[in-house]
């Protein structure tokens, strides 16, 4: 079996299944946010009763992060329905936005100053936000609903999206009968070479196979190659995985999987036993693909699907008019990292917004030093907005106060995840999916520049 196959497996007590059964599984995570927390919550509510309890208060996670930081009542509202419903069921894991209703700056002795608007739960984004409170394990079947949610299948898990009826079937019974999808391989071998990133990677791949090319199937990158990725690469591309349609995407793990959900889950006392799912043998896969980690090149996507797959080198002729980092795709720490490699000592001709995906990936701007200068104090002098407040931001619009905001036409390279028409609010506006690397090179010269150029 290939590692979906052995996670579903275990998870609807059968020793084997096989693409195209149909199977009740049992969850170990459900994970749901402010844009699908309501809705998932009524429809709990109208199935199963105005008083009913949810299945396992522990395995419950609700991270709001979508449209946080705005004056729009109705997203606030939102908000609003988790709290209430979050201490109706004496829920642990409500990440709220907020300690306190009425006070929300806080004293940062970092910076010495008052910041944020965030309490001292609030946890960012939530893919990225999910590993670092140790809520993921290797074999585990996390439900979240957000397509995203196979970000989480870089660490050996079997993680994807739902939408809101199974996500309140799930908050009832903790079961969910799913078909198990065809598995593709990805085999992958070499390293990637300087100025390339996993993102890059993942949209070589996804340009190669089409933005449906994996559609209800399962992606498993293996190979020597996977084992020269960070768990934040590993991260970049299974996240990606939806971008071509699959079910979910999934790693083995090796020594590095397991040290980061140790110490995440002890520090955050979600410590559990866990087992790691390793390949078998003899796999069988839908296809099967190889790839040479060294061939891989700046790459990008060009408007208006993530399968539209370009060379950064050949897009040189473009011209745009903002760079945008961010999101669960590119706002992690390692993508902030890569961006400000790049725009050390440098400075942006374009309007260009950069958005931190969790308040720890906040600290670490600050904490974190390039010869001498912060990461926040390179962007800073390089010109470029930050937010201190961690959220999904502009890399789907949301509402029109939204930092980042597309709000009238323009060419964007964003390091987030989708290019579809209106994504990232004005719907004629094009947006080119991109490396962090790749977005800050084009905020400098404000046209889509191979990162190459300035290493
Ligand atoms: C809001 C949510 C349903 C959506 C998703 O599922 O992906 C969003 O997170 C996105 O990235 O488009």
């Amino acid at each position: 079996m290939t590692l979906t196959e052995k996670i579903l497996a275990k998870a609807s007590k059968r020793t084997k299944v096989s693409p195209g059964d149909n199977i009740w599984v049992d969850t170990d995570i459900l994970l749901t946010h402010d844009v699908c927390g309501p809705g998932t919550i009524g429809v709990f509510h109208r199935e199963f009763g105005k008083n009913a309890r949810v299945w396992d208060p522990y395995k419950i996670v609700i991270m709001p992060d979508h449209y946080i930081f705005t004056s729009d009542s109705l997203s606030n509202r939102n908000v609003d329905v988790l709290r209430t419903f979050a201490k109706e069921q004496g829920l642990p894991y409500f990440y709220d936005v907020i300690d306190d209703p009425q006070g929300t700056w806080k004293f940062d002795p970092l910076k010495g100053s008052l910041r944020r608007q965030y309490g001292s739960l609030y946890a960012g984004v939530c893919h990225t936000a999910l590993p670092e409170k140790g809520h993921v394990r290797p074999g585990e079947v996390l439900f979240g609903t957000d397509s995203h949610t196979c970000t989480a299948g870089a660490f050996n898990q079997f993680a994807t999206g739902i939408g809101n009826t199974d996500a309140g079937f799930v908050m009832g019974t903790g079961k969910l009968l799913i078909k198990v999808p065809p598995t593709i391989q990805f085999y992958l071998d070499g390293e990637l070479q300087k100025g390339v990133m996993a993102k890059d990677l993942i949209l070589h791949i996804i340009g190669e196979i089409g933005f449906d090319g994996a559609t209800y199937m399962a992606m498993q990158f293996e190979g020597p190659g996977v084992f020269t990725l960070s768990i934040e690469d590993r991260m970049t591309i299974a996240n990606m995985a939806i971008e071509a349609g699959a079910k979910n995407g999934i790693f083995p793990a090796d020594q590095k999987t397991i040290e980061f959900v140790k110490q995440k889950t002890l520090k955050n006392g979600t410590k559990k036993e866990f087992e790691v799912v390793e390949l078998d043998k003899d796999q069988h896969f839908f296809a099967s693909h190889v790839i040479d980690l060294c061939q891989i090149e700046p790459t990008v996507a060009a408007p208006h699907n993530p399968g539209n797959r370009k060379k950064a080198k050949e897009l040189s002729s473009i011209k745009i008019d903002r760079a945008y980092l961010g999101s669960c795709t590119g706002g992690k720490l390692s993508d902030f990292i890569a961006f400000a490699s790049i725009l050390k000592n440098q400075a942006v001709s374009v309007d260009t917004f950069a958005v931190p995906s969790t308040p720890e990936v906040v600290d670490q701007l600050y904490k974190i030093q390039l010869e001498g200068q912060s990461l926040w104090d390179i962007l800073t002098k390089a010109g470029v907005q930050i937010t201190e407040n961690p959220s999904c931001a502009a890399c789907l619009g949301g509402p029109l106060d939204t930092f980042g905001r597309l709000n009238k036409p323009q060419v964007c390279i964003s390091s987030t995840n989708r290019n579809f028409p209106g994504r990232m609010g004005d719907k004629t506006s094009q947006i080119y999916l991109a490396s962090p690397l790749t977005v800050a090179a084009s905020a400098i010269t404000g046209r889509i520049t191979d990162p190459r150029e300035f290493l």
